[in-house]
């Protein structure tokens, strides 16, 4: 058992937050919005982010974060992509003060555009320089509405350090969630951070009516395009990709409604704007940040990925659908194996 910082209150970590506590952790939620945090602590309900459904009564939210961090042994990062720098310098600063060393977890799938960092990254550069062997990332095929209702599933957890991610592997792991090793840490990143990106083009073939075969080409295609971006420019793992964080998370993230980059996907392929989606949403939708990075990456490192490239062009230069479909499927005939 651990004291546990669960930092974001949104819909992942509460549940999270919940699990944990379940699991017999001491556990407090840190939070920026007061609202949720006194919603929280007095009726046990998070109702913008979880409709219907109750926080264990054991997890008070807090906005104060110093307050959050006093001795926590884990620090738990599931904030969306853009919050994670942020909030990693106020910790950094808080654990400077204390002397506390916890370990790290992030739950957070994204690449920040400009820096082109994955999460661990970040938290290595802002909390603990030169020492990426305290970040362990959790990432797999796991919704928040899944889990609140106790369905089965699996994630992985991921560190260069094992016995790191055994730890959290122990903590996290219950009757209905079992978390399986990796030491491939940014290969589990790429796999949760890119599957977004894919997941935006899968719903938006389901709004302009296409079917099962073209998910299926979709869904094969994008992990193509997913390890050659994670072996190339990352140094992942080409096997990773055919685990929980790679093919697991792609299959559940490009074929649910519970995932908002696929609801965003859908809203964009029956004509809706950008802009109208994310504010009906109204939840984070990484693909729509991470593909930028990976636009930079494809366009810097000279990487092939067309999928992603498209939904980038659609989403941020006004490009149509149809045609992108059309250019997709007339380029040059190519072998299917292709680094
Ligand atoms: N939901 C899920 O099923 C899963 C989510 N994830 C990942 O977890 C991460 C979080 O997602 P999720 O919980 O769903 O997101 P939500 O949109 O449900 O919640 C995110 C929360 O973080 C808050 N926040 C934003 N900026 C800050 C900040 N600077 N300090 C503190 N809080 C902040 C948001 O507030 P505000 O609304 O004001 O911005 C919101 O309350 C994402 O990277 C996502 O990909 C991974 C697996 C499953
Ligand atoms: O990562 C997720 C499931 O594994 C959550 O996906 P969405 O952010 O698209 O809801």
């Amino acid at each position: 058992m651990a004291k546990i910082a669960v930092l974001g209150n949104g819909s992942w970590g509460s549940v999270l937050g919940s699990m944990l506590a379940d699991n017999g952790n001491d556990v407090v939620l840190y939070g920026n919005i007061d609202s949720v945090n006194q919603e929280i602590n007095e009726h046990h309900t998070n109702a913008h982010y979880m409709k219907n459904w109750k926080l264990n009564p054991n997890v008070p939210a807090t906005g104060n974060l110093e307050n959050a961090l006093d001795g926590a042994e884990i620090v738990l990062f599931v904030l969306p992509t853009k919050a994670v720098r942020i909030v990693a310098k106020k910790v950094r600063k808080i654990l400077d003060k204390t002397g506390a060393t916890p370990l790290l977890v992030t739950a957070t799938k994204g690449i920040e555009p400009g820096s082109k960092k994955l999460i661990s990254d970040i938290l290595t550069e802002e909390v603990y320089p030169n020492n990426s062997e305290r970040i362990v990332a959790i990432s797999g095929p796991s919704h928040a509405e899944n889990v609140a209702q106790k369905d089965l599933t699996a994630i992985a957890c991921a560190s260069t350090s094992e016995e790191n991610a055994k730890r959290v592997q122990e903590l996290f792991s219950n009757n209905y969630v079992r978390f399986y090793t990796n030491d491939d840490l940014v290969g589990v990143e790429v796999g949760g951070a890119v599957k977004n990106v894919i997941a935006i083009a899968a719903g938006i073939l389901v709004g302009k009516g296409y079917g099962d075969d073209a998910k299926a080409a979709l869904m094969t295609r994008g992990l193509a395009e997913i390890t050659r971006l994670g072996v190339k420019y990352f140094g992942a793992k080409p096997m990773t990709f055919s685990g929980l964080s790679g093919i697991g998370d792609l299959i559940v993230t490009a074929t649910s409604s519970n995932s908002r980059n696929w609801r965003a996907g859908k809203q964009i392929g029956e004509g809706k704007s950008l802009d109208y989606v994310l504010e009906n949403i109204g939840q984070v939708v990484e693909g729509a940040t991470t593909v930028k990075a990976v636009h930079e990456l494809a366009e810097e490192k000279n990487i092939d990925m067309p999928i992603s490239e498209a939904i980038y062009r659609v989403l941020y230069e006004n490009a149509d659908v149809d045609e992108e479909i059309k250019t997709m499927m007339g380029r040059n005939p190519k072998p299917e194996i292709q680094l």
